[in-house]
């Protein structure tokens, strides 16, 4: 696919997530399994960030619901000619989404100590999801339906989105260059976060506002962008060889 009018077309406003309306939606998980999304190779590239960071806890596979590789895999596959798909995040477990928050809301309190607490969380939670492990209100990452994504050129190296990932300023929220591109250097950051958002939701993503990387499907956040009823995805994982044979043991009992 080239780029065309269609791919370049202007983000319209995202509305902000009204947090305790998401967490309200009912959940119905009928429990698929996490894939490795790194076996999608060479259509979709994989970069476990915070692991290869050395996050506490943090894994060194990006694994996520069927229903999402394989929509990852359809963004990849409709790119247009010359650009990739990097997935640098997808299931995080709770201890890393816990290092994530406490390590934001820290710095937040410090360079922040004048504004309210509640501000505070506030402009924490617009970049990092409070930890919750909650059946009823799962962090998103801990679903296994979003994924932190990225684009990349042929020979795999990211190209500059105008923010870097997790970049906690104004520059990172998924509009800013359509109100800021007064340059070449400027329109094209604008143009690539086109390109990410249109091919990610036209293939059933949501996007979260606050950051041009974190799309979901699924998820409680993915329902209320979308107009489902419920969610799809609660909060999962992997499985665990523990599980697997206190499983099959349990069969044979
Ligand atoms: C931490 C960042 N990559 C991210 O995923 N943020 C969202 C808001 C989240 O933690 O759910
Ligand atoms: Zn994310």
């Amino acid at each position: 696919m080239n780029v065309t009018d269609s791919t370049l077309r202007p983000i319209d406003p995202i509305a902000e997530p009204p947090w305790e309306t998401i967490a309200a939606i009912p959940i119905v998980d009928e429990g698929g399994a996490l894939h490795p999304v790194s076996l999608a190779a060479p259509m979709l590239r994989t970069l476990p960030l915070y692991h290869a960071l050395g996050v506490p806890g943090a894994v060194p596979e990006c694994w996520a619901r069927e229903a999402v590789y394989r929509r990852l895999l359809e963004v990849a596959r409709h790119l247009p000619d010359g650009l990739g798909l990097v997935v640098l995040d997808a299931w995080r477990p709770y201890v890393v989404q816990r290092h994530l928050y406490d390590t934001l809301l820290e710095m937040v309190e410090t360079r922040y100590a004048d504004l309210d607490e509640s501000d505070r969380r506030a402009m924490t939670r617009a970049f990092v999801s409070p930890p919750s492990e909650r059946v009823d209100r799962p962090s998103p990452h801990l679903t296994g339906g979003a994924v932190d994504v990225a684009l990349c050129d042929a020979d795999g190296l990211l190209l500059d989105m105008g923010s870097a990932f997790d970049e906690a300023r104004a520059a990172s929220h998924t509009v800013h260059f359509e109100h800021h591109a007064g340059d070449a250097d400027t329109r094209t950051y604008r143009d690539r976060r086109r390109i990410l958002y249109h091919a990610m939701v036209d293939a059933g993503f949501a996007n979260l506002p606050s950051e041009w990387w974190h799309y979901s499907y699924g998820d409680q956040m993915w329902a209320w962008y979308r107009g489902e009823s419920c969610a799809l995805f609660g909060p999962s994982g992997p499985d665990s060889l523990e599980a697997r044979w206190r499983r099959s043991l349990g069969q044979d009992a």
